[in-house]
């Protein structure tokens, strides 16, 4: 079933004013959210609206949070989330990082006590309308386990870099340090269907194709997969964005990240507060001239769109162009959801009498 966006979003703008957000904050909440529906990336769009619900039900959401600085330099800021929706705590925390790199060159800023914020990649590209380049990281529900381990100790943690272009769309990576995100597997799971061997081991860290390995006690791997494939430079990565994320505000990191997942408890005995994220914003014309960056980033793009393709592949993609392709198409046709997904919306909608 196809739904149009701006029903879409009205629905989600009225459902977070229902569990109290402010005007502001529900119409902010349900664009970060519709942006992943409209660029393609359904594990993270209005398929999450009943999880950040299941949360605030039970008080780990404050649906009216005073997003503050509690620690700052000229070019960085610790951010305390209030345990406000992290749709809403990171634009705040992009804003900042933003703002300060328009008068140091960069901004950095760590996040603490927040929760589950969306897509990466929806913060990072605040940073391209200013000429600057964004970063934006997360860490996330404990459900993957370090290069030869069993243990779940780490989350999908995701890396999104936004760089802007002159006369070319911009490069945007926006993507979990995992072979894939809860979320993908979490679809396979709704459609019934096996995961790729390489995403997830079972209980005992073998290798599996059960899309319900995760649930059943085993993790998520990082992305490589195996050592062999390199899976120790995926657990280092993910690694980063933790310590950047949590170590660095205050929030916490590893083991202890409060889960967004249903079937994990938060652990009874914190490190820190709340989740943990981190951005970044770098103004183009503290390193060259603006204009000079951009028309070389255009030909960068160039000349890798030209690269000679693999015997069965078109063409060659820059990082970006597959979400943008469909967010223009999204717009025009509406969004395709799954009919779990569906059930999922209309039981909420029938329990805060909003209509889809
Ligand atoms: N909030 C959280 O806790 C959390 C955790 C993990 C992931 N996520 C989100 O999940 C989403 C999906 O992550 P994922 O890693 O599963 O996605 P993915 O594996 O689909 O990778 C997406 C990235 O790869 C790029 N890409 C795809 N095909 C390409 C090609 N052929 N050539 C070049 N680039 C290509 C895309 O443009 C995008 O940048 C992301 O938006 C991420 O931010 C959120
Ligand atoms: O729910 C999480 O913490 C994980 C993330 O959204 C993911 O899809 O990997």
């Amino acid at each position: 079933m196809t739904v149009d966006y701006k029903r879409l979003y009205n629905f989600t703008k009225n459902i977070l004013l229902k569990i109290g957000c402010s005007a502001e904050h529900a119409a902010l909440g349900a664009d970060v959210l519709l942006s992943a529906d409209l660029r393609g990336v359904d594990s993270h769009g209005v398929a999450r609206l009943s999880g950040y619900v299941r949360l605030w039900e039970k008080n780990r959401i404050n649906p009216r949070p005073n997003i503050r600085i509690v620690h700052e330099t000229p070019s960085t800021a610790v951010v305390d989330g209030d345990a406000g929706l992290g749709l809403v705590v990171a634009p705040y925390a992009m804003k900042v990082a933003i703002e300060k790199a328009k008068i140091a060159g960069t901004g950095w800023v760590s996040v603490k006590n927040s929760n589950h914020y969306g897509i990466a990649g929806y913060h990072s590209m605040m940073a391209l309308e200013h000429d600057m380049i964004g970063l934006s990281f997360t860490n996330a529900s404990p459900l993957v386990s370090p290069t030869f381990s069993k243990e779940r100790l780490l989350g999908t943690n995701p890396i999104s870099v936004a760089i802007p272009a002159g006369k070319q769309p911009p490069f945007v990576a926006d993507m979990a340090t995992t072979t894939a995100a809860n979320g993908k597997l979490e679809i396979l799971q709704r459609k019934n269907e096996n995961a790729p061997f390489g995403w997830v081991q079972d209980a005992s860290g073998n290798p599996t194709q059960d899309s319900n390995g995760v649930k059943k006690g085993g993790a998520l791997l990082p992305l490589g997969g195996d050592r062999e494939h390199g899976s120790h430079k995926g657990y280092a990565l993910g690694a980063i964005v933790d310590i950047f994320s949590a170590v660095l505000s205050g929030a916490n990191y590893g083991p202890w990240v409060p889960p967004f997942v249903a079937f994990l408890k938060p652990d009874p005995n914190p490190v820190g507060e709340g989740l943990g994220h981190f951005m970044g914003a770098m103004r183009i014309d503290a390193f060259r001239p603006a204009e000079d960056f951009k028309s070389h980033m255009d030909n960068w793009i160039s000349r890798f769109r030209e690269a000679k393709p693999t015997d069965g592949n078109t063409r060659v993609l820059i990082p970006g162009d597959p979400e943008r392709d469909l967010e223009q198409a999204r717009i025009e046709d509406g969004i395709p959801l799954l009919q779990a997904v569906i059930d999922d919306l209309t039981k909420l909608g029938e329990r805060f009498e909003v209509s889809l």
